[in-house]
């Protein structure tokens, strides 16, 4: 079996320390190699985000530090039309072959929402699916109905190429990009180092 790729796809908008600490717990619990981070152009299911493709990246960027756990794939900005997952895991399937174990990685509200997804009943075929829990969302577990069958352990995620879903019960962060376009101070604490200065050097969510 090819090693693991794990998948964090988001708007970002703008990405917070949340978005990090989650990713970090997913990583070492999978051991993945690193997290893709996959920034959202169009999103289909909410409003346009509050800042461009172009600055969003530009803080992932930023809060990524060259970390080299971290990689930035943007195929999602430079695609014309909405950003529908199922393209986006059928393009990597593709590119990774049939063997290799994928895993996209969700938080809980956003896996709550997955029976409205974009030809969900696809999805199971072509990834696992990695689900954090978030305060707040204690979780429909719509995805037992969509296909995916619950995993137990993580190795079993690295054992096959798609197909299953695990939960990590214990929420890793209150964070939410909501909150910092809000402008609330407590919220700002939640951005990971440059990000804030960038954000207002751009004005952005003004
Ligand atoms: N604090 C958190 N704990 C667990 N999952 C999170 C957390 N923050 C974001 N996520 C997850 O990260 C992914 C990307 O989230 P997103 O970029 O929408 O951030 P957000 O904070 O939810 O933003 P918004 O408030 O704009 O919806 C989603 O799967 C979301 O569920
Ligand atoms: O493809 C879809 O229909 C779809 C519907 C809702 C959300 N998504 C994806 O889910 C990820 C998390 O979404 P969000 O809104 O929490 O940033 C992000 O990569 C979105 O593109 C995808």
């Amino acid at each position: 079996m090819n090693p693991l790729r794990l998948i964090y796809g988001g708007t970002f908008d703008p990405i917070h320390s949340g978005h990090l600490a989650v990713a970090r717990a997913a990583r070492e619990a999978v051991g993945a190699e690193r997290v893709i981070l996959l920034p959202c152009g169009d999103p289909p299911h909410r409003a346009r985000p509050g800042a461009s493709g172009e600055h969003r990246a530009a803080m992932l960027q930023i809060a990524i530090a060259d970390d080299p756990l971290f990689v930035i794939d943007t195929r999602e900005l430079s695609r014309v039309g909405l950003s529908y997952t199922i393209d986006t895991l059928r393009e990597l399937r593709q590119e990774l072959g049939p063997l290799t174990p994928m895993v996209l990685l969700l938080g809980r509200d956003a896996a709550d929402g997955l029976a409205s997804w974009h030809q969900v009943a696809e999805m199971p075929a072509l990834t696992h699916l990695l689900i954090m829990a978030r305060p707040g969302y204690p979780g429909m577990h719509p995805e037992r109905a969509l296909g995916w069958q619950v995993a137990t352990t993580t190795d079993a995620l690295a054992g096959s190429p798609a197909g299953l879903v695990l939960e990590m019960p214990r929420p890793v962060s209150t964070a939410s990009s909501t909150a910092v376009r809000g402008g609330c101070d407590e919220a700002w604490q939640d951005l990971p180092p440059g990000v804030a200065d960038y954000m207002r050097a751009h004005r952005l969510y003004r």
